[in-house]
């Protein structure tokens, strides 16, 4: 209560006599997206940046940074910020975010009002870096939002019902598994698992079997395509080194190879999953039984994923509408009314 009060104040304070421009930010491992309440999504990025190591500068952020990650030039060195769903380079981050304000900048607007998600289960320090750097790059307050709630509300659940709904975000750095009902997140688990992941094992996994080396984001973009393939016979050519001869070579792969790279991960998610359902109460787990999975996040698109769970559950699983934006959507919705949610809201003077 005493958190709440102190809360109210604040943003009273801010408000008084002030334009405020309300800011959702999505800060992902794999991509920021940044929306304006009453205009929409403005930035949807990779999280990436990369620095001239001899003068020290930002060289390019976003998108233009992703394009030369893997051939880049020696003076240039490219940083992924975010690591595991959580800041792992501040600095980068900072500089990131300072380069996306630019690109969003209003002279008539002084004061931004940022909410943000975090994965659950985050440690203080990791949730106080995130605070802080939103601050540093220019924001006038900074409220946070578990991102298993921004998730579930962004996948069109009510949160306020009565009824346990389960929702697995799965990202490129985290899975955030997270039983949501009546106002809240009743348990989540966060496990090192999602999509970078499926990523490197793709990696090693053509490395041995076919005998070429490809980058991380060759394998990404097979991933990727291999999920929006309509039938399991497609083939996709990928290009890298020989492991023998370490000369360019090229080889055609069908898309049940992506599958069987991935499996063991798949099988690691199942296994949370299931280790979550097995501690949770019977009220909810009764729920459960009626409203099924929910699947968002990026790698919600992996199709492996949908007919493993079914498999392993017998439940319904629903993959939500554009699951990438389930999260920032949830935040937008937050914003439309943020009042109705301000007991979920993490504020800049919450005690630690
Ligand atoms: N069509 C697709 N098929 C398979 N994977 C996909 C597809 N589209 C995106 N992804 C994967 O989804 C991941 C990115 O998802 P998302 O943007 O939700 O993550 P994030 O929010 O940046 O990560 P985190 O929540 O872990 O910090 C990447 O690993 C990407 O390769």
């Amino acid at each position: 209560m005493k958190v709440f009060s102190k809360f109210k104040k604040i943003k009273n304070s801010i408000f008084n006599g002030k334009k405020v421009r309300h800011i959702g930010i999505d800060l992902g491992t794999a991509n920021t997206i940044i929306y304006i309440k009453e205009e929409g999504i403005k930035i949807d990025e990779p999280s990436y940046i990369s620095r001239n190591n001899k003068t020290e500068r930002v060289d390019k952020i976003g998108e233009l940074a992703k394009k030369i990650a893997g051939k880049e030039p020696k003076y240039i060195d490219i940083i992924r910020p975010l690591k595991n769903g959580v800041i792992s380079n501040y600095e980068a981050t900072l500089n990131m975010l300072e380069g996306f304000f630019e690109e969003i900048r209003d002279d008539a607007i002084t004061n931004d009002s940022v909410l943000v998600c975090i994965p659950s289960g985050v440690t203080q320090v990791e949730r106080r870096s995130v605070f802080n750097v939103v601050l540093d790059a220019g924001a006038k307050e900074v409220n946070l939002v578990e991102e298993p709630i921004a998730a579930a509300i962004g996948s069109g659940i009510d949160i306020f019902e009565p009824k346990a709904h389960l929702v697995v975000n799965v990202g490129a750095g985290t899975t955030e598994i997270s039983f949501i009902s009546s106002g809240g997140d009743s348990n989540s688990k966060s496990i090192r698992i999602a999509g970078d992941h499926f990523d490197q094992d793709i990696v090693e996994y053509v490395k041995d079997e076919y005998g070429i080396i490809i980058g991380k984001k060759t394998a990404e973009t097979l991933k990727i395509k291999s999920n929006l393939s309509e039938t399991d016979d497609e083939k996709f050519e990928i290009r890298g080194i020989d492991t023998i001869t370490y000369l360019p070579k090229s080889v055609e792969i069908k898309v049940d190879v992506v599958n069987k790279a991935i499996i063991y991960k798949i099988n690691l998610i199942i296994d949370s999953i299931k280790q979550a359902l097995e501690e949770i109460a019977p009220e909810i787990s009764a729920d459960i039984y009626e409203t099924g999975i929910y699947l968002s996040g990026g790698g919600a698109r992996i199709k492996l994923l949908k007919k493993r769970i079914e498999e392993a559950f017998n439940l319904n699983v629903t993959v939500v509408e554009e699951p990438r934006h389930a999260v920032i959507k949830g935040l937008s919705i937050i914003l439309d009314d943020f009042n109705k949610y301000t007991n979920l809201i993490i504020s800049d003077h919450t005690e630690y």
